[in-house]
């Protein structure tokens, strides 16, 4: 299957192809889509931060144009990243988005150099931003993170965080740490945010989720022992659900809830979903 989007490095020196416009307030989209004639928006008075080259998509050179603030564009509007996730179904749309949504984080976090305090600019050949003085080389900027399903036969256990919609209730999640392996940090973050222990925890599959650079490893891991004690600053509550009577859960497109369904369709016989993205 060829995907419709690819990522490629682009000398945004080079001119034509097509923009997406970033700034904190998300994208510019109007009814077209987020993709604009690039050799147009220069027309405009933009005030832009800094351009870099994406990749492919449909065939098309696509680049970033990140804005120092939002700008009115005469049937055009401003659209964050969470929603495009959300209401559009194309997903190939959304990864496009996604990549350029952490580039521009990364690329907008390195215009200096942490090591010098000089000025950054983009390397010639690799995704890179290079000091000019000293040299070093940044290059993006991804978190790796666990997330787990932990179950008990019939009963899931799921908690919520204070940041999640009123009602909804996920799987525990959490950073990875230096030096650590990722079947360490499971256990470490089960420990720490409900307080109990678990069997050796079974790699499912990842998702990338650029909110604002996570890699999500998915695991499912079986109780082994301990009370829920709940992590007061992360955890507002947890408890073990019922898997015929579970509360509001979070957006099918996350693996959160890809992991839930897996387990459910499992356990109930049912045909299994799909990894969205
Ligand atoms: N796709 C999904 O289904 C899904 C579901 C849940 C969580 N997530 C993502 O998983 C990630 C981790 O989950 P969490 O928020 O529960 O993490 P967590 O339990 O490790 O705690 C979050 C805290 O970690 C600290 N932190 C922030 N960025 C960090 C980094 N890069 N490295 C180390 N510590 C950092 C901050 O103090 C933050 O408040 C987040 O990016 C979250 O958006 C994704
Ligand atoms: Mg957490
Ligand atoms: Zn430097």
């Amino acid at each position: 299957m060829s995907l419709r989007w690819q990522p490629a490095l682009l000398d945004p020196a080079m001119g034509g192809g097509w923009a997406v416009v970033h700034c904190q307030q998300g994208f510019l989209c109007d009814a077209n889509g987020v993709l604009f004639p690039r050799d147009w928006l220069k027309r405009l008075d933009l005030p832009l931060l800094s351009e870099q080259g994406l990749g492919f998509f449909d065939g098309d050179q696509v680049f970033l144009m990140e804005l120092a603030h939002p700008v009115e564009v005469p049937g055009a509007g401003w659209q964050g990243l969470r929603q495009f996730m959300m209401h559009d179904d194309d997903t190939e749309r959304f990864r496009m988005l996604g990549f350029a949504a952490q580039i521009s984080t990364w690329a907008s976090h390195h215009r200096f150099c942490g090591s010098c305090g000089n000025p950054m600019r983009q390397h010639a050949t690799e995704r890179a931003m290079q000091c000019e003085s000293c040299g070093i080389h940044h290059y993006p900027r991804i978190s790796p993170s666990m997330i787990v399903l932990v179950t008990r036969g019939d009963e899931l256990l799921l908690a919520r965080s204070p940041r999640f919609a009123p009602g909804v209730y996920s799987t525990l999640a959490g950073f990875v740490e230096p030096g650590e392996s990722v079947e360490q940090c499971v256990r470490r973050e089960v420990h720490e945010e409900v307080g109990v222990s678990i069997h050796e925890p079974q790699y499912i599959c990842s998702q990338g989720w650029p909110f604002p650079h996570s890699l999500m490893l998915g695991f499912h891991a079986e109780y082994a022992s301990g009370e829920i004690v709940m992590q007061p600053e992360e955890i507002e509550d947890a408890g073990w659900f019922s898997i015929h009577d579970l509360p509001a859960l979070p957006a099918h497109k996350s693996i959160a809830r890809y992991l839930i369904d897996l387990y459910l369709a499992r356990r109930l016989g049912r045909t299994e979903p799909m990894l969205p993205g």
